[in-house]
């Protein structure tokens, strides 16, 4: 096999091997290399208005693309704001309440309301607490809507009587 030649090259110093195909950097202190090394890293590519305005992340995008990007963000933090504050419960407690409040209801009359026990076809069932003896209670929340809707109104009149 014929040996490859290494023309104009001195022998590596130690065994070590330099890469000389980089032009040699002309710092003579510490601070002239770091201004070198910043200059280098300097972005090429041409900053779009959005960079200006704050808005880096879509600085090198298009203005359709951008807009995408947007309305995307958008119906994400609308997914989680529904996830927190409009879970099947505080909805179907609204409707029973019958008001079109946006907050959850923590009492109902002397009844402090506890945690979700138990789910039934048109009910939630939570645990209560009486705030004047202390006395453990579980409270049955109906489905308004529900109820109407399969016109059980007669049999929830009849079961409450009863209790
Ligand atoms: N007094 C109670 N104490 C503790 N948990 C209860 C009480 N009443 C109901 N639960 C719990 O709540 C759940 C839902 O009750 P609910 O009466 O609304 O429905 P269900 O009769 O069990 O079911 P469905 O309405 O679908 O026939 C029950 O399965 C039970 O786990």
């Amino acid at each position: 096999m014929p040996k490859i030649q290494t023309h104009g090259r001195e022998k590596p110093e130690n065994g070590i091997c330099h890469d000389d195909s980089a032009p040699p950097v002309k710092a003579k202190t510490i601070d002239e290399l770091h201004s070198l090394q910043k200059k280098r890293s300097a972005p090429t590519t041409p900053i779009k208005d959005g960079a200006q305005q704050g808005n880096a992340a879509f600085a090198t995008i298009s203005e359709e693309e951008r807009q995408k990007l947007q309305l995307q963000l958008q119906s994400i933090r609308l997914v989680k704001h529904t996830n927190h504050s409009l879970g099947a419960y505080q909805i179907n407690y609204r409707m029973e309440s019958g008001t079109s409040k946006s907050k959850v209801k923590r009492h109902v009359g002397k009844y402090e309301l506890g945690r979700t026990i138990g789910e039934g076809t048109f009910a939630k069932v939570r645990f209560a607490k009486n705030i004047e003896t202390g006395e453990p209670v579980a409270i049955k929340i109906l489905d308004k809507e529900k109820v109407l809707k399969h016109k059980l109104v007669e049999q929830v009149v009849v079961s409450t009587s009863r209790a």
